[in-house]
Order: structure tokens, then sequence, then C-alpha cells
């Protein structure tokens, strides 16, 4: 199968869900705080969890009044989460006072979770404080747990405990001082600079050499940041995860970001600094379809099919194959039908490889048939050899299976020709793996078992089943519906099949 084939089958996998913690303050308005977190970890793949360090009545305009919880519920809070979940990064934000500030510390260092981002939230675009004066120094030594700081221009000079940056220059410069004194990456945010660019860098001078990359991007004209900061570092604290490199995850989501504060024009919320649209860009690129994905179609396809499963396995062919004592004549009368229903299951094969819509799939169908026809051989070669079988013709299983996929090979419709062509697939692969445990050197079928529990096998179907899966999945209702109906007609013809060598 090649590479394109085998990266296109693991776009069905499920993939791990990162699990992302917020810890940061509130906003009832949506826009910044724990509720943008939540939004945005979403829009980056994670999900999403929050701990509530201070409740604020704050909406795009301002913040009315601050309320922080006692300090002994936030620890509550931050056990609950950490007893019970595997937390693989965290995003810090409004921390309020010192006695948050040392519960959330105090935590941190019992919990090592694997990626901390903090944004060291001080003052709100709308001029309101968020942190108390006396708790800056505090947050600059909280600085050392963390693995990057996304602070903006204002709050990287406090940071430095020096005046605030008036360029972009003097902000790399003071990032550099404040990564390598508090041992942190420093993300640089240009936002609140005049001009035309939104520049932001990453900024590494916690070894010997300096580091800085830097992500250019227009400043979009918009009264729509309300909670960027907020946004931003949580997008990243999800993109982290997994060892990604923390240049490209910036990267990522700096253009994430864009999108979304570029999307927020379509949001009606508020008369003041209105919030960014987290999900822009993703209900843009996806829409807000309710179609089966192609792994509920994976899941749903085989479970359709479960009573044909089983009566497969409750066969007396099955269970004479797996046992071994199954009679020499019974199955290599049924290889010689294989043998038939082989040539021309190729040329189905090759149907579906000249009907293909990429080069992926043309290239998988078109090496599927030659190693139907290149079976088809080895079967005459190694059992059919004595010539006993030679001239057999056709039953009525096997006319009835091939009849079946040349009539949707007559048809051209390649998503119904695919699904009918699956289940030969799929069947032979989970019988092999399920077969192979009972197979050993005396048994007189282990040659059988094992070509079909092999993992060259398991990758073919794996395409396959990707492919048609994803096709499905692409399809219209009437599409998918005659693609399953195709599917599950094989899966019949399949149980027919291994039937007719002993009558049953
Ligand atoms: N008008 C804008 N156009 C494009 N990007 C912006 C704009 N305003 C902020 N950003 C980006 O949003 C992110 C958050 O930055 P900033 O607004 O400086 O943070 P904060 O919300 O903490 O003050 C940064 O990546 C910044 O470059
Ligand atoms: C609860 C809470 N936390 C942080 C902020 C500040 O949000 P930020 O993303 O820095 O952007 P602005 O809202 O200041 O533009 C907040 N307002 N509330």
């Amino acid at each position: 199968m090649s590479a394109e084939a085998t990266r296109d089958a693991a776009l069905t996998a499920p993939r791990a869900v990162p699990r992302v913690l917020s810890i940061a303050g509130t906003d009832p308005t949506g826009g910044a705080g724990i509720q943008a977190d939540l939004k945005s970890i979403a829009a980056n793949g994670g999900y999403g969890m929050a701990v509530v360090t201070a409740l604020v009545a704050q909406n795009t305009r301002g913040v009315r009044s601050v309320h922080v919880p006692p300090v002994a519920f936030l620890r509550e809070q931050l056990d609950a989460v950490s007893d019970d979940v595997e937390i693989d990064a965290v995003k810090i934000g409004m921390l309020a006072d010192v006695d948050v500030i040392a519960a959330v510390r105090e935590w941190l260092v019992r919990v090592a979770p694997p990626i901390v981002v903090l944004d060291p939230v001080m003052v709100a675009t709308s001029g309101d404080r968020l942190l108390r004066a006396d708790a800056e120094g505090a947050l600059r030594e909280l600085a050392r747990l963390a693995h990057v700081v996304t602070p903006n221009i204002p709050e990287l000079a406090i940071l430095a405990d020096e005046p605030p940056a008036t360029t972009w220059q003097q902000t790399l410069d003071q990032a550099a001082r404040v990564s390598a004194r508090f041992g942190v990456l420093v993300l640089a945010k240009g936002g609140h600079l005049d001009g035309d660019t939104a520049p932001d860098a990453l900024v590494d001078a916690t070894g010997p050499e300096l580091f800085v990359t830097m992500y250019d991007a227009s400043r979009i004209e918009t009264t729509n940041t309300h909670g960027t900061g907020c946004s931003l570092s949580s997008g990243l604290a999800t993109r982290l995860v997994g060892g990604v490199e923390p240049a490209r995850a910036v990267g990522e989501v700096k253009r994430w970001i864009s999108e979304s504060i570029r999307g927020g024009g379509e949001l009606a919320v508020g008369g003041g600094n209105g919030p960014i649209h987290h999900f822009a860009g993703m209900w843009q690129r996806a829409g807000l379809e309710t179609r089966p994905t192609a792994s509920e179609i994976r899941t749903e396809w085989w479970d359709g099919i479960r009573d044909v499963r089983e009566q497969i396995d409750a066969l007396p062919f099955l269970m004479g194959l797996g046992d071994g004592s199954l009679r020499d004549d019974a199955f290599r009368g049924y290889l010689a039908q294989d043998a038939l229903y082989l040539r021309d299951y190729a040329r189905a094969l090759a149907t579906a490889s000249a009907l293909a819509p990429t080069v992926a799939e043309q290239a998988f169908w078109a090496a599927a048939s030659e190693g139907s026809i290149t079976a088809e051989l080895e079967l005459h070669e190694s059992w059919l050899a004595d010539g006993a079988y030679a001239g057999t013709r056709p039953d009525s299983a096997t006319i009835g299976y091939l009849d079946h996929l040349l009539a949707r090979c007559a048809e051209g419709d390649y998503d119904t020709l695919i699904a009918a062509l699956l289940p030969c697939f799929w069947l032979y692969q989970d019988i092999g793996v399920r077969l192979l445990p009972r197979s050993h050197d005396a048994h007189p079928y282990r040659s059988w078992i094992e070509t079909y529990a092999d993992a060259g096998i398991a990758e073919m179907t794996e395409a396959a089943v990707g492919f048609v899966t994803q096709a499905a999945a692409r399809a219209d209702e009437r599409g998918r519906e005659a693609m399953r109906e195709a599917f599950v007609r094989s899966a019949e013809h399949e149980l027919a099949f291994f039937a007719a060598p002993l009558g049953s």
C-alpha cells in the first residue's frame, strides 16, 4: 500500500484528545476568561476543563465587580479535577490576589502538569484591574513554574519590573530578559503596538543561546478583540500537547487567532469591545453538518452485519476450519470455488481502480486486484495442483456473489462498487485474526489462517475500510444508503459462500 493510502487510512483513526484545564476568572458575556478558554480549547482540538479563581461581573464595556471565593474552595476545585482526570496541559489566567496565587502554586508543584501556559492577566483592556497590585511579585515568581508565559506589552513590563516597551525591538529585548530570568519561554505579543501589523515572537533565552521565532500578521481593523489574550494562551496550551514543538504550536495558534479576530465581526455581542469568533474558521471549513463521520460509519456498518458475522462463525464449515476437523474434500471444494471467485473479484477491483477519484485510491485498488490474481494462482499451485478440481463450475453461491459485484461494476458507480468489495477484505481479515490463536504446527489449515491473519492483510483492510467509509461520509444520504446496501448484500453473499461447501 502506498504511503499516501496509509496516511489516508490513518486519518480515520480516532485521535487522542488533549485534556486541558483552564484556571481563570469568569466573563458572563463569554468573550474572555474561562468561558473564552473553553471555546478556545475546543476550537483547537482539546477537551476543556475549568477551575474558577474569581467571579467577575463584566461585559464587553468593562468590569463592574470582582468576587474572589474562599481560597479553600479553589483548592477543592483543583483537587477535584486532578484527583480524577489526567491533565495534559494547564492554562492559567486571572489569579486576582496573593492567596489565589499561593494555592495555585502549591497545586502546580504537587501535581506537576506536563504543560503549563501562564497568561499573566493583570489589567483588562477596559483598564480595570484583575490582579491586585500587591500580587505582582508573587505572579512573577509563579512564572518560574510555567513552560510558556504570554504577556501583552504592559504585562511584560511588569514581569520584567521595567517600564513598558514602546517599540517592537524593545519588546523583544525585554522578553529575552524575562525568559532568562525566570527560565521560561516568552510569547511576546505586539497587539498593543501601533502600526499595520500585529507581530508576536516566541523568545527563548533559557539557555546559552537566544532563539527568537517571529510571527507576522496584519493588524485587523476591528473592535472585536475582547479576550484575545485568554484565547491565544489556552489555544496554545492545547496545541502544545503531545510534544509539539513550541514554535510550531505558536504558528498554528497565531493563524487561528487571526481568523477568529477577523470572524468576530459576524457576532453581535455587546456594545463595547466585542468578542472574537472562536469557531469562525471551523464552521466555515466544516459547516454545521450532522452527517455521520467515517469512523461512525465504520462502527455502524460493522455492527449492522453482526448477525451475518455470527451466522458465519456458527457454520460447520467455519467451526471445522477453526479446530482443523473440516474434511479435506470440503476445504478443497471451497478453494476451487474461491479461485473462480477471485478471478472476477480481481476484475471488479480493477474496475474500482479505473473509476477511482484519486491517485492513492487508483493505486490501492490496482494493487489489490493484482494481489487477488496472485492469490488465485497460489491456490492452484498449493492446494489444487493435483487437478482434481480442474473444470469446476461456479456453484450458485459463487454465481450469486459475482453477479452482485459485476452488476455494481456495470453501473459504474465508484462508491457502491467499493462498498460491495469491502466485506471480502474485512470479514476474511477478521476471521483470520480470530482463528489464529487456534492454529498450531500440525493444524491442517494453518497456512490459510496465517494468510488472513497477516499484518499486510490487516494494513490493506484498514486502507480499504478507510477509503470506503470516507467515501460514504462524503456521499449524500441516498448515496450512503446505496453503499450500505451494497456492503450488506456482499456480507450476505460471504455467508452463502462459506455455507455452500457443506450445504448448510
Ligand atoms: N487587531 C488585531 N489584529 C490582529 N491580531 C491581533 C489584534 N489584536 C490582537 N491581536 C493578536 O491577538 C493575540 C493577543 O494579543 P493581545 O491583544 O496583545 O493580548 P491581550 O489580550 O493579552 O492584551 C496576539 O497574537 C496579537 O498579536
Ligand atoms: C476573567 C477575565 N480574565 C481575563 C481578562 C482579560 O482578557 P484578555 O484576553 O487579556 O483581553 P481583554 O478582555 O483585556 O481584551 C478578562 N477580561 N476577564
